[in-house]
């Protein structure tokens, strides 16, 4: 496996790859979620081609300076894991290598970053859109690899690839839970032992929801308050980013339940703060 750090560097290394590559962009402290992704890379390259993984804690995507400060950072973990899954390149930039320091251009989505973590996150998107977009150029990949749990990361990515006319199939693999429902998230770890156990219930309350809908239930409104009822008995410290159900493919709200919908959910316990969803699609 091949560690690079540099633009350069990668450039030489990728001079190898008998194979455009397929990209699985990362922000570091991986755990089985992002194995997931590597798993879905490598059934994708075959066992002859070749899988990337970029690890970058993209400071821009950040609107908000300790949660940057507190992100968790497990470099030589990351590393062995990677070895180990069999990844080919593993890409680990200093930031001023990507940005430079008078950068200008910024890539803008516009209809689907405009509600959820887009709403709440303001300039979150346009971060991962301009690093994503630096990662496609980079590696020229041909396919790439991204998880649901990031439900609405990947609607904007997919979109940035149809927009932009980037030559890549863009991937999404189920989201990775833990035996208690809660979604792997590299921020788990920030949780405190109180609220780790709390946390699990947001997930139970989703599907508590998605249970009501596949016995009939239709109205959106009926499902958040039940969501936010369960989630103050079972998660009391959870504080509500937002809570949605919106349209899979708009990602606007809805008042019916007519249509494959996803609900969203972002909760702080304490100041991290968790995302998650759930696809409302078996009835349609
Ligand atoms: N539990 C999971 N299941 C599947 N994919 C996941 C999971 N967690 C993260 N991913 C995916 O891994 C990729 C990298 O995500 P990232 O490095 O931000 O990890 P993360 O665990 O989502 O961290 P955090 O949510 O704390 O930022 C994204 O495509 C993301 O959707
Ligand atoms: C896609 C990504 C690697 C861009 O920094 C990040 O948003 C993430 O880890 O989901
Ligand atoms: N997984 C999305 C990256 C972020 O929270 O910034």
């Amino acid at each position: 496996m091949e560690i690079v750090k540099t633009i350069p560097e990668l450039l030489l290394a990728k001079k190898k790859f008998a194979t455009p590559p397929v990209l699985v962009p990362t922000m570091g402290a991986l755990h089985d979620g992002h194995f997931a992704l590597i798993h879905k890379a490598r059934d994708i390259a075959g066992p002859n081609g070749v899988v990337v993984v970029s690890l970058f804690v993209n400071p821009i995507q950040f609107n908000n300076a300790s949660d940057l400060e507190n992100y968790p950072s497990t470099l030589e973990a990351d590393l062995a894991a990677c070895e180990r899954l069999g990844v080919d390149l593993v890409f680990t930039p200093e930031t001023a290598s990507l940005y430079a320091e008078n950068r200008s251009v910024l890539i803008s989505e516009s209809s689907l970053s405009s509600k959820l973590c887009g709403a709440t996150r303001p300039g979150h998107f346009d971060g991962v859109c301009t690093v994503v977009a630096k990662l496609f150029n980079l590696f020229t990949p041909i396919d790439a690899v991204f998880g649901k749990k990031d439900y609405q990361q990947l609607a904007i990515i997919s979109r940035l690839v149809r927009d932009l006319n980037f030559p890549i199939i863009i991937h999404g693999v189920d989201t990775v839970r833990e035996a208690d429902g809660l979604a792997l998230s590299s921020r788990n770890v920030r949780l405190t032992p109180e609220h780790r156990k709390q946390a699990p219930g947001i997930y139970a309350a989703l599907k508590c929801a998605a249970d009501r809908v596949t016995q009939g239930a239709v109205e959106p409104s009926v499902l958040l308050k039940l969501i936010q009822k369960q989630l103050s008995e079972s998660a009391p410290d959870a504080r509500l980013d937002y809570l949605e159900c919106v349209d899979a493919a708009t990602l606007q709200s809805i008042n019916q339940i007519d249509r494959k919908c996803v609900i969203a959910i972002a909760a702080f316990f304490g100041n991290v703060r968790l995302i998650d969803n759930i696809e409302l699609t078996s009835q349609f």
